[in-house]
């Protein structure tokens, strides 16, 4: 597959996608059209924050499977359309923690002691040794707006510094907050009562522009701290808060806008300290968010769960040898109850009974959407499966019961319409053997992969004859054959496996036979279902 690489990201992950077989193309530079046609035909996208990841882009990238963020930050990312798209989105949340909490203590004690501008008028030969006091972080309070990965490990630090911590984080427990010596209150009281703020949590609707003129000035003579994302803090207020004197200073390493505008008043502010968004620059920091990239990029080629997909559900390593062979018994369930369904798809219920109870089954679940959607949709996946049943009003829920009558464990997938409902049992047989075990209260025995045929007919003798014999002068050889009955001359069921397509003639010949009520066509592998009844 073609990994398209477009923000700088270490040698070891692109290494790892390498030798797994994949062509890597780095395209650092590439924007508007270029863009576009480079991604066309790329499996995978790995950004950091220097793409703009747009719906549009999505539009022109027709093979694209997952879309990597080495790093934390999504707000490039229009997950919204990634999953439109069926594209799983998976950042790095882990690998750049402490490098952006080791900046931003930089930048607390770069702005409390004035050290980027004493350094450079050193630097340009002066001595300006009066020109400077600084404000001690020791006894001082830190106010911190995001108390998640990074505000933790920033309060770990500056509270063993001798500062005092008090936290705005709406999502945070009390307990949490006491754990790391902070103190939670909302953010009027956070602002009036520190002289340090920082700044991490995510740029979302609800936080762009959260501290404003109002903001910084209940922060009276203190400094402000960003490190999150630009657009948290209005950066015209900030300059104008810093140059009147309301504030004592601020450092920045995120911006509104990235690269910053050389005009913008932020650096025309002497007390003003800035990085160009190094926070997450160091070396231990960008080989472990490559290799984790590189890693759920591979995994999602591999049709593996991504570990840290944001828009897809994700799974324990450990227990997905436990849960795959359900995720295909799933979509195959799925599948064949919607393809005998008739009218509407109004509900889909998914039942777990035994030992599969116990697992963590929302990629099951997900599956067995995709199953019931994919003759229907195209481009559809287990990643915007969710989305399309949300859109459609399609009500999904899932039961678990711990115990099962007959099997270890035992999928059920049911397709609910407006007047009947279709169920399919799956379920693993000893030695890793799939099998479809009941078809709409059929019991049967049948192969969930390759060409199926599920026919309905009254249970007199010669129709499984006629069946066959239709089968045969159409060159079709059947693999395998279940048949269950209701009655005794009643209704029966049964599935044929067979090794070539069914003509729609074949079909068209067993339904002129009045014995035959309904003969539906599945193919079980690959889109392109075709359905006769
Ligand atoms: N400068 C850099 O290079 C760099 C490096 C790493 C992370 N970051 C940025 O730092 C920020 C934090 O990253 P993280 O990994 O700690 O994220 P996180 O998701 O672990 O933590 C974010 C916290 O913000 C809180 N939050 C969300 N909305 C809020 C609101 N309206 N008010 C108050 N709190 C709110 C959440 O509850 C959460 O606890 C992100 O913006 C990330 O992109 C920057
Ligand atoms: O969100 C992040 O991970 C940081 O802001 C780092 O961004 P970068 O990978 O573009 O340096």
């Amino acid at each position: 597959m073609k990994v398209l690489v477009t923000d700088p990201i270490a040698e070891a992950g692109l290494d790892r996608l390498r030798e797994a077989g994949h062509e890597v193309v780095t395209g650092y530079e590439l924007e508007g059209d270029a863009l576009f046609d480079a991604v066309a035909d790329a499996g995978a996208l790995v950004v950091r924050s220097g793409t703009d990841v747009s719906r549009e882009l999505f539009e022109a990238a027709e093979d694209l499977v997952i879309v990597g963020r080495a790093g934390i930050g999504v707000d490039n990312i229009d997950i919204d359309a990634a999953t439109d798209h069926g594209v799983v989105v998976a950042n790095a949340p882990e690998g750049n923690v402490r490098a952006a909490a080791e900046h931003t203590v930089a930048m607390a004690f770069a702005a409390a002691r004035s050290i980027p501008q004493a350094h450079a008028r050193l630097k340009d030969g002066e001595w300006a040794k009066g020109d400077y006091l600084g404000t001690e972080l020791n006894g001082t309070t830190l106010g911190i707006v995001g108390l998640g990965r990074v505000g933790q490990e920033v309060a770990k630090r500056l509270g063993s510094l001798g500062m005092d911590l008090v936290a705005y984080d709406p999502y945070i427990s009390e307990e949490r907050a006491d754990q790391l010596g902070a103190e939670l209150a909302d953010l009027d009281e956070v602002l009036s009562r520190a002289t340090f703020l920082t700044i991490h949590t995510p740029l979302t609707p609800e936080t762009e522009n959260l501290i404003g003129e109002a903001e910084l000035a209940e922060l009276e003579d203190g400094y402000v701290i960003n490190c999150a994302r630009g657009g948290i803090v209005d950066e015209a207020a900030l300059a104008a808060a810093v140059e009147d004197g309301v504030l004592a200073g601020a450092a920045l390493d995120t911006f509104a806008e990235e690269p910053l505008d050389p005009d913008s008043p932020l650096l025309d502010v002497d007390e003003v300290v800035v990085t160009p968004h190094l926070g997450a620059s160091t070396g231990a920091a960008q080989e472990h968010v490559a290799t984790s990239i590189a890693d759920q990029v591979l995994a999602a080629f591999a049709g593996e769960p991504v570990m840290n997909a944001l828009n897809a559900p994700s799974m324990d390593e450990s227990a997905f040898p436990r849960v795959e062979p359900y995720i295909d018994i799933a979509e195959t369930a799925g599948k064949i109850a919607v393809q005998l369904l008739d009218g509407r798809i109004e509900g889909v219920e998914v039942t777990y009974e035994g030992d599969i109870a116990d697992e963590d089954i929302d990629l099951v679940t997900a599956s067995a959407l995709k199953g019931v959607f994919e003759p229907l949709e195209w481009q559809v996946n287990s990643v915007n499966a969710p989305r399309i049943a949300e859109d459609r009003g399609i009500e999904v829920s899932e039961t678990k019961r711990r115990q099962s009558d007959d099997f270890q464990s035992l999928v059920t997938v049911t397709v609910v319409g407006s007047e009947d409902s279709v169920s399919v049992c799956g379920t693993l047989f000893a030695g890793d053997d799939p099998r479809i075990v009941r078809v709409d209260g059929y019991r049967v025995d049948a192969i969930p992969g390759g060409k199926m045929v599920v026919a309905r007919n009254t249970d007199e003798p010669g129709v499984i004859g006629l069946i066959g014999s239709v089968m045969g002068d159409a060159g079709i050889n059947i693999a395998g054959m279940y048949n269950a009955r209701e009655t005794i001359g009643g209704e029966a069921l049964t599935v044929y496996n067979v090794d070539e397509e069914v003509p729609e003639d074949a079909r068209a010949k067993l339904l002129a036979d009045d014995r035959v009520i309904d003969i539906t066509y599945i193919e079980l592998n690959g889109i392109g279902n075709s359905r006769s009844r």
